[in-house]
């Protein structure tokens, strides 16, 4: 058995991408940010306070035959970007691009931070990381794709995520005609719950990789490639309008900048992020000054393979072999 589920960028800038998921009897849908970063799959619900809820699809357990309480359990996050989010759990019949799994534990939102109160276009995450970084006390529960991965004809899944398009995610089989080049495979480390990988070295506009290498995360729930600061400014070094801007917290340069290419080595591929890629979107409306799609990592104490880099590449999760393959795209 296999699943298939379209993904679409949220706005003009691709900070998140969005997929429609049904949970329940009859089904609600929901659209949900797919966060290979996290493991919990959690959303908001009948149990979100109204204000907090206003403007966002809700899952209402009352309203499905299949919903059970799952008593005695609450969960509680806090992501990378200080938002955070808790409730108590449900188990029901969860489905994502035709696949269904019967017994799901679904995180019901009794209350979420700010950001998420903001951000409409989402009505919560589906955690695609390993089941040890799941935050439900006091038994973890396990994630959709590991709850799948036993029915699915390989324990795998792909992300083909696109700017300014539809992408996709699909379980179970690799759709290679998604990708230009070979996928590369590389061992993945999934002792702290991400996709955890190391790149074999990187260079900057089309030159020859160097032998750096970079241990980092493949993180969908991630906007931006994120790296340490001597590759950030190795690769601003050349963008002559480049400066960083403490209201923008990042590198920001004119829109108008012909930006060079990135490239990093994984798995004996080499996977180019084109510079148009690396030009996330201008600061605000209309702006002639851009934010660039590669930060530094230094204030967060792990490497990200965040959405930026993902776009170039058609990503292989491989639980099965607990490992990640990418190919250029
Ligand atoms: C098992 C992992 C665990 C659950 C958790 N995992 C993560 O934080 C990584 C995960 O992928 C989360 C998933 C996000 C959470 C917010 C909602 C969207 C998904 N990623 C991040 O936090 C990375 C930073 N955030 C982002 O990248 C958000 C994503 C976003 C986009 C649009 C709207 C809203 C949010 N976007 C931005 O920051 N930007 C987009 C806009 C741009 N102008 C600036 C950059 C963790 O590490 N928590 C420990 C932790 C706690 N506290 C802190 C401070 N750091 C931590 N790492």
């Amino acid at each position: 058995q296999t699943g298939s589920a379209n993904t679409n960028p949220s706005d003009s800038a691709d900070d998140e991408y969005i997929t429609s998921v049904s949970i329940g009897t009859p089904a609600q849908v929901l659209p949900l940010d797919f966060d290979t970063g996290s493991s919990d799959l959690w959303v908001f619900s009948s149990e979100t306070p109204k204000s907090s809820a206003s403007g966002h699809v809700t899952y209402s357990p009352s309203k499905s035959s299949t919903a059970k309480k799952l008593s005695g359990s609450t969960w509680s996050i806090e992501y990378g970007d200080k938002s955070s989010s808790s409730g108590d759990v449900y188990t029901d019949i969860v489905t994502i691009g035709g696949f269904s799994v019967k017994t799901q534990a679904v995180e019901s939102a009794t209350k979420v931070s700010t950001q998420f109160v903001q951000d409409t276009v989402i009505s919560g995450l589906v955690g695609l990381g390993f089941d040890v970084g799941n935050q439900v006390s006091p038994r973890p529960q396990k994630t959709w794709f590991s709850n799948a991965a036993s029915s699915l004809a390989e324990p795998l899944f792909t992300a083909d995520l696109r700017h300014q398009e539809t992408g996709s995610y699909n379980f179970g089989f690799i759709d290679t005609s998604l990708a230009k080049g070979t996928i590369g495979y590389t061992p993945a480390d999934g002792s702290e719950g991400y996709w955890g990988f190391t790149a074999t070295g990187y260079s900057v506009g089309g030159a020859k990789l160097n032998r750096n290498s970079i241990t980092g995360i493949a993180d969908t729930g991630t906007t931006l490639l994120l790296l340490p600061d001597n590759i950030v400014d190795a690769y601003y070094n050349n963008v002559e309008s480049a400066e960083y801007d403490d209201s923008q917290e990042g590198v920001v340069f004119d829109c108008s900048e012909d930006l060079p290419s990135f490239s990093f080595g994984v798995g004996g591929q080499t996977i180019t992020i084109s510079g148009d890629l690396l030009n996330l979107t201008p600061i605000e409306e209309g702006s002639s000054t851009c934010f660039g799609g590669l930060q530094s990592s230094a204030d967060i104490g792990i490497n990200i393979f965040g959405d930026v880099a993902l776009k170039a590449a058609l990503v292989v999760f491989d639980l099965g072999n607990e490992r990640l393959g990418w190919a250029q795209k």
